[in-house]
């Protein structure tokens, strides 16, 4: 990839200051603690966040009002709204009101409809980042069986798309899916995107599957940990990711390389 720190330099040299708007509604602890080691990364970039933050009681207009404003200032070129939203506020509408163009989350149905045709633009930085990894560790994809747990619109909606653009064979695993360790022990690169910790344990997996954790979960202690049980798991498997380290700090790096890419207006 590309060395962004020299990107950013060289737009700053031609006048052009990329910047990201976050949109953050309520009080919601992880959405903080996400938001600031975003500020932190782009600051360390040159790049510069601003933050709308709203009240937890703020109304869908309000927050649609926002939208309307950063999607029309010329000096935005990223915008990005923290999930998860209050309730009284529709998910859906929110990401349909984003300028697809800004919209670096990739969340807006154009830009997932893109990526599902084959024809990616803006990509969740969430999926993208298991792909930048995968690719760094010349992980093959093509032939083999991808199976991914939970059908997200943030994670595993997208991610299924992107290992079936490298040609894998891939199963969506999610809440109804029945017997699900006879699939996970067929996949040679598993992604678990659960939500539950200590979900997927060292006999579902295949004997030197690649096993990639998306989970963030905190213990009642404090601790970090993702929905892999890391001990078991890193004796069947031959490359696995870990947490803390592994796909969340990747996700701030892919959001940082597609707001220098809005930036410079290339999709
Ligand atoms: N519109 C939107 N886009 C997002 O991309 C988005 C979001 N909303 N809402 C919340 C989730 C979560 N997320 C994380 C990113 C990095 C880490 C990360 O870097 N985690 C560190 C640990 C941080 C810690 O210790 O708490 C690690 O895994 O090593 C975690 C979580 C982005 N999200």
């Amino acid at each position: 990839m590309a060395d962004l720190t020299l990107e950013v330099a060289q737009l700053k040299q031609q006048g052009v200051v990329p910047c990201l708007a976050v949109v953050i509604v309520g009080d919601d602890p992880a959405s903080h603690v996400y938001l600031r080691s975003k500020q932190r990364r782009a600051k360390k970039l040159g790049i510069r966040v601003l933050v709308k933050a709203l009240a937890e009681t703020a109304t869908e207009a309000a927050v649609l009002k926002v939208l309307a404003e950063l999607n029309q200032d010329p000096k935005i070129n990223a915008i990005l709204v923290e999930m998860p939203l209050p309730k009284q506020i529709n998910q859906q509408h929110i990401l349909e009101a984003i300028n697809p163009a800004k919209d670096v989350d990739g969340f807006h149905p154009i830009n997932l409809g893109q990526l599902f045709a084959g024809t990616p633009r803006n990509i969740p930085n969430t999926p993208y980042g298991v792909m930048k990894l995968l690719a760094h560790y010349q992980i093959p994809l093509a032939g083999k069986n991808a199976v991914v747990i939970g059908r997200s619109v943030i994670v595993g909606r997208p991610m299924a798309a992107l290992l079936m653009n490298q040609n894998a064979t891939v199963t969506v695993a999610h809440s109804y899916t029945t017997n699900l360790s006879a699939l996970t022990k067929q996949a040679d690169v598993l992604v678990v995107a659960a939500g539950k910790a200590n979900f997927i344990h060292g006999d579902a997996i295949k004997p030197g599957a690649t096993v990639i954790d998306v989970g963030m979960n905190r213990t009642a202690a404090g601790k970090l940990v993702g929905d892999v049980s890391y001990q078991e798991a890193s004796q069947v498997a031959s490359a696995i990711t870990p947490v803390p380290g592994g796909v969340g700090p990747m996700t701030i790096t892919m959001l940082m390389y597609q707001i220098v890419k809005l930036t410079k207006g290339v999709a």
